[in-house]
């Protein structure tokens, strides 16, 4: 007998990390690239506090605070789905290692970037905290 399993959905985790009342996005320089939160993809045994720690801390050399969830997560793909989360910097200054270019966005200039698709609901709810 066949048995056909489907794959789970794996959740990718994005950062909103808030200073001073701007948030810091990253470029990803793919051919569709754009603009995202940095993160990552979170691994078997960690929860997803955990993941936005280790992916912040590994792309851009931040120690952070995660806090609130900005809203359901967004399907990316039939195999990810996106989570984003507000958090603060607890230490350091955010260091470019994977990304073709980071920036702090005010809440004006935010409507204006070319953000990935499924960062977009992300970015409207952020808009109205900041
Ligand atoms: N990190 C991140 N990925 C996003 C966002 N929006 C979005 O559609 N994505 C997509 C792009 C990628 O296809 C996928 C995340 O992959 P990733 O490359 O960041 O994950 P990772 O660091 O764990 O990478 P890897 O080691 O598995 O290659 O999710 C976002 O805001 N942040």
């Amino acid at each position: 007998m066949y048995i056909w399993q489907s794959r789970p959905v794996q959740i990718v985790v994005g950062v909103a990390v808030v200073k001073r009342g701007r948030v810091l996005a990253a470029y990803r320089p793919d051919p569709d690239g754009g603009w995202e939160f940095p993160g990552g993809k979170v691994e078997p045994g960690e929860t997803e506090e955990q993941a936005a720690v280790r992916e912040i801390r590994e792309e851009l050399d931040l120690e952070i605070k995660v806090g609130e969830s900005l809203g359901p997560a967004v399907d990316i793909s039939e195999r990810y789905r996106l989570h984003v989360y507000r958090a603060s910097i607890v230490a350091g200054d955010p260091v470019l290692r994977e990304h073709a270019e980071l920036r702090w966005f005010a809440p004006a200039e935010l409507d204006e970037a070319d953000w990935l698709i499924p960062d977009r609901p992300f970015v409207r709810r952020l808009r109205e905290l900041l």
